[in-house]
């Protein structure tokens, strides 16, 4: 039987850290909250600072200043750690010759956790059938699932998850998905990291947007979709110069994209259609688009990216 979730316990708190390497300014005042019973994605380009503030929390980089808690409590203040928080920060790190159940009966061991938990965290991650190979052997996919199972061996009301998508198959990323999901469903605070947002669209109830070390955006994704598209309308009509004259003296900023298309901001589909119809002017198609999430993100993030690819023409300068 699993505990049920403190929901006290069952959150991270990350307030103004600041970290520098060097020269770069890694963390620049980062702050967020990750809550109970949702899954947090935490987005940002590459460079963003996402895996320097998983090690903060974690206590493994001392920030320059700031604070990071789990449960409400700093990482080297918690006595039996794992049973606060489960983290995946990098699937590679497995002994090679040990079997995935001697992996957990070892770390178990050695946290002073119960053994006992093995089992269950084995079945959790879907590894029961292949509990006794070398992990040496494993696939990326699997070993993220070990690692996974490896966090969930003190029971944490907190689960943090480094890129836990990277290198998933369809059917992986599926399992993931829905995964995070149930660790949610049960009340755990989850936060996982990726730098796709579409990796996170249909699995993030919330996202934490960074980019240069600080918060570009922390909101639900109905509000940070709901922010970001204006909406746009595309309008197919043989009388695009009337069409583009009714709608601009209404109030909506209209482009011409084509002989017989055109584009329209400002205005909802619906009072389109109405319009055009009061005045008579004929249309054969009316589309609505809203912003995806990834169009959202990457608006967000134009700014902050540290590698941005050149266009082939600026390559050619
Ligand atoms: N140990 C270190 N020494 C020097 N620079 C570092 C160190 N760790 C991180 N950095 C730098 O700090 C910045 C933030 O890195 P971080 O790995 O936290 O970003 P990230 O968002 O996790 O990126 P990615 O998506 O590429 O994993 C980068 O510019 C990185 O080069």
């Amino acid at each position: 039987m699993e505990k049920t979730i403190d929901e006290s316990e069952a959150t991270i708190e990350v307030s103004d850290v600041r970290k520098r390497f060097g020269s770069t300014q890694a963390l620049d005042g980062m702050t967020f909250t990750v809550r109970p019973g949702q899954v947090t994605g935490f987005v940002g380009p590459n460079g963003a600072g996402k895996s320097t503030t998983m090690r903060v929390i974690l206590g493994l980089d001392k920030p320059d200043a700031g604070t990071a808690t789990v449960g409400g409590r700093p990482y080297r203040d918690l006595r039996t750690p794992l049973t606060h928080i489960g983290a995946l920060l990098d699937a590679a790190a497995v002994q090679p010759s040990r079997s995935a159940r001697h992996h957990l009966l070892w770390l178990a061991h050695s946290q002073g956790l119960n053994a006992g938990r093995v089992d269950a965290v084995l079945r959790q991650a879907g590894l029961q059938d292949v509990a006794q190979r070398k992990a040496g052997g494993f696939s990326l996919g699997m070993r993220q699932r070990l690692g996974i199972a490896a966090a969930l061996l003190g029971d944490p009301p907190v689960v943090m998850l480094d890129e836990p998508f990277n290198g998933l198959d369809p059917e992986g990323f599926m399992w993931m998905r829905g995964f995070l999901a149930s660790l949610a469903a049960q009340g755990r605070a989850v936060l996982v990291s990726s730098h796709l947002m579409s990796e996170l669209q249909d699995t993030a109830d919330h996202v934490v947007v960074v980019g240069r070390g600080k918060v570009l955006a922390d909101m639900s994704v109905r509000e940070l979709l709901e922010s970001m598209s204006e909406g746009r309308v595309t309008l197919r009509t043989s009388a695009r110069n009337d069409a583009m004259t009714v709608l601009a003296r209404a109030g909506a900023t209209v482009s011409s994209t084509g002989t017989d298309t055109i584009s329209v901001t400002g205005m909802p589909a619906e009072n389109v259609v109405s319009l055009l119809g009061a005045h008579a002017v004929p249309f054969s198609e009316v589309s609505s688009h809203r912003a995806s999430l990834e169009e959202a993100y990457m608006e967000l993030t134009r700014d902050s990216v540290q590698y941005r690819g050149m266009m082939p023409e600026e390559a050619g300068r």
